[in-house]
């Protein structure tokens, strides 16, 4: 095994139950080549997920479902390739909060008392997943210059009012405040501002203020000088300068901080920022699209938002609607999303099946299109012909009637090692063939069998 393959498979696990619950994991899980590497809070967690560049890791949400609520959604916004796999306690899931909870943020879950195969085959799957969603993130960032790339899907009543919105607010340089449940397309809206108004040649600079650090935030924001603080040691420019002549989008605008606030509203006031340490005022013209998932009037009431810069952000208001309000668009989406994620894998085109596309327009979609497409994603890679079913897109609650079989999950475990091993081939046949101890004829008996390619 290379050494990138051997950071690939760490596998973090967040437990608070201490090092019995990790043990037993690292039992079920290290002969099949994960590493099992616990962490007990979720700031190391992010560190072990930079650091090690993971795909994958599991959380133990037994006694912690309160409180990862409150911290995962940040984090995922972190690190969109990540794939989580939760440990729970049944009665957990039977709560409609967490169930909303784990179907937004997590790619599975197993009960506890942890059954064996079970774990294996969700992390299995979760780490397939994270190749594709890293082939995903990859696109995306290749093409977000390209009109494509901000196109927004969806002909209902609901998304025309936007896309007209969208135009207008796009002929001035105003602030916007955009509205909206979490994975409703904020961003995306604001991209479309930006790129179709008269400052399309200059910068989008997109920062999310949840993940900022509250120690940094300044800086990130405004910058600073050398010197300025412990660690300083060279002149950073923040993002404000960065979208000089451009649009500085701020997502999740609620979680800055108060004293932060202060500082944007004099740049909304006067056009000026101060970098960290420094004396001089530099003018920036930078349009500002902020966004926020929370009610920013109840924050005024709780004193968290200042009501003046409220009033300077929300000039322009958009409300993006939730997917479950946009009627036909569900599966307008789900063509557009299921026909580029089979390009970008290279895998024949696939379809819904029927009662596939009756499911998704009734589902509630608490995750709206972000989890749209991971529902897509997943339902790719477990499809077996060019038919995408319900269990493979598990629009639902799980429950045991998803529980693989053990030939569904033998198969599943063949294709996924047949995949890896042409990827690892380079799309050699004779080397996959070599690596996998079968014939060239039959790899290519079960390349067939599995709708895989070779390029
Ligand atoms: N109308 C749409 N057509 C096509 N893709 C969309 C549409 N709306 C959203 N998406 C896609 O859904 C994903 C989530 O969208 P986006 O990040 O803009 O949502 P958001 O509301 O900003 O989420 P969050 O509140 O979590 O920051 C993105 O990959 C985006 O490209």
């Amino acid at each position: 095994m290379s050494s990138e393959m051997c950071m690939f498979r760490r596998l973090p696990m967040l437990s608070l139950r201490g090092p019995e619950a990790v043990e037993e994991v690292r039992r079920i899980a290290e002969p099949f080549f994960w590493e099992i590497v616990g962490v007990d809070d979720p700031d190391r967690l992010s560190r072990q997920v930079k650091r090690d560049q993971v795909r994958v890791a599991l959380i133990d949400l037994r006694g912690a479902m309160q409180s990862a609520m409150s911290w995962l959604p940040a984090f995922c916004h972190q690190f969109p390739s990540l794939q989580l796999v939760a440990i729970i306690e049944k009665p957990q899931a039977d709560n409609p909060a967490h169930a909303s909870f784990l179907h937004a943020y997590f790619f599975d879950f197993c009960f506890a008392p942890i059954e064996p195969t079970r774990l294996t085959f969700s992390i299995g799957h979760a780490w397939t997943m994270a190749r594709v969603a890293d082939l995903h993130v990859a696109s995306e960032s290749a093409c977000s210059l390209d009109g494509e790339a901000h196109e927004m899907v969806g002909r209902s009543e609901a998304m025309q009012a936007v896309r007209r919105q969208v135009r207008r607010y796009a002929g001035n340089h105003l602030p916007v405040l955009i509205t909206g449940p979490t994975g409703t397309g904020k961003e995306l809206a604001a991209r479309s501002i930006h790129h179709q108004s008269d400052r399309t040649d200059k910068p989008f600079v997109a920062v999310n203020c949840g993940t900022l650090s509250p120690n940094l935030i300044q800086s990130e924001l405004f910058g600073h000088e050398k010197g300025a603080f412990t660690g300083a040691t060279k002149r950073r420019i923040g993002w404000v300068e960065q979208a000089q002549g451009g649009t500085l989008f701020l997502d999740e605008i609620g979680d800055l901080p108060l004293d932060v606030q202060v500082n944007l509203l004099r740049f909304l006031q006067q056009g000026e920022i101060q970098r960290v340490g420094g004396d001089a005022t530099i003018a920036v013209d930078a349009r500002i699209i902020a966004a926020t998932h929370v009610d920013l009037n109840r924050a005024v009431l709780a004193g968290t938002f200042r009501e003046d810069l409220l009033f300077r952000l929300d000039v322009l208001p958009l409300e993006m609607p939730p997917l479950a309000e946009r009627g036909a668009d569900v599966l307008e989406l789900a063509e557009h999303y299921l026909a580029r994620f089979c390009d970008e894998l290279g895998v024949k085109r696939k379809r819904l099946t029927p009662a596939t596309e009756a499911a998704l327009r009734t589902y509630a979609w608490p995750g709206n299109i972000r989890e749209l497409m991971n529902r897509l994603r997943r339902g790719i890679v477990l499809a077996d012909g060019n038919m995408v079913s319900l269990p493979e897109i598990r629009p639902h609650h799980d429950d045991d009637s998803n529980f693989p079989t053990l030939a569904r999950a033998r198969e599943l475990a063949e294709r996924r090692v047949i995949a890896e091993a042409i990827a690892r081939a380079g799309n050699n046949v004779t080397e996959a063939a070599r690596l996998l101890d079968v014939s060239r004829c039959t790899l290519h008996r079960l390349i067939r069998k599995h709708d895989l390619s070779i390029d």
